[in-house]
């Protein structure tokens, strides 16, 4: 199971269960930053995860499961459909990208981990967000590329708890420049605007 690198590579059922413990362990990381136990069930809990730890580590891979070139090459010879990205990596934010003509979508609602000033999101996982959703639609609709610049306009607070819309444009490709806009929504209003230079690049 080691060598295999991409998404689409691993058996349904696999992918089904370490996309579900990946959840789990969300959800542990969201209960650790939230408690407020004793000191003894901290350290118990803390020998049960390292427990778990040592036992899921025994078979790990080099690197977390992506999107590989047969996943996107479904997507990039339709139309419109969608991707998910991170499904299995519980340190990220799991995304469902829909991908229409030049433009992409997710949802995502952010939670007390990822808390920023009081009540809202970090601006740093706005700035990630719009990243994977900006950089996911120019790996489908255009080249493997990387970010060169990405500039984040922050015009209101982003809220914790309500479902955030994360959307992408591209621009017109310019040599190995590929332009891209993007923005974070919440509730019809605009909270966060992106304007990104993505590079082609070979790989
Ligand atoms: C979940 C899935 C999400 C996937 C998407 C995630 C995207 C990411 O987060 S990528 C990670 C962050 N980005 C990086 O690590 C990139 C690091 N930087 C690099 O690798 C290089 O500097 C790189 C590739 C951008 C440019 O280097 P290089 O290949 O030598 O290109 P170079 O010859 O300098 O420039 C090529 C062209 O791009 C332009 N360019 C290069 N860098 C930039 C930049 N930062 N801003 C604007 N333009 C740039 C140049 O002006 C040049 O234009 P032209 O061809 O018209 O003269």
């Amino acid at each position: 199971m080691t060598d295999r690198t991409h998404l689409g590579d691993v058996p349904p059922d696999w992918l089904a269960a370490s996309t579900s413990l990946a959840q789990a362990t969300r959800e542990l990381v969201e209960a650790v930053a939230l408690s407020d136990a004793d000191a003894t069930v901290l350290d118990e809990a803390r020998s049960e995860v390292a427990a778990l730890t040592e036992r899921l580590r025994a078979t790990a891979r080099p690197h977390a499961l992506r999107p590989g070139p047969a996943d996107l090459a479904a997507l990039r010879a339709a139309d419109a459909g969608s991707i998910v990205v991170r499904p299995t990596n519980p340190g990220a934010v799991p995304l469902e990208i829909s991908v229409r003509a030049d433009t992409a979508e997710a949802t995502w609602t952010a939670g007390p981990v990822h808390e920023g000033p009081p009540g809202s999101l970090h601006g740093g996982t706005s700035a990630s967000l719009l990243d994977s959703v900006l950089g996911t639609l120019v790996q489908v609709r255009g080249t493997p590329a990387v970010t060169g610049t990405l500039t984040v306009r922050y015009r209101r607070r982003v809220p914790l708890g309500v479902p955030l819309t994360v959307s992408a444009a591209l621009g017109e490709r310019d040599g190995r420049r590929l332009p891209v806009t993007g923005r974070i929504e919440a509730g019809g209003e605009v909270c966060v605007e992106a304007e990104a230079l993505f590079v082609a690049v070979e790989r």
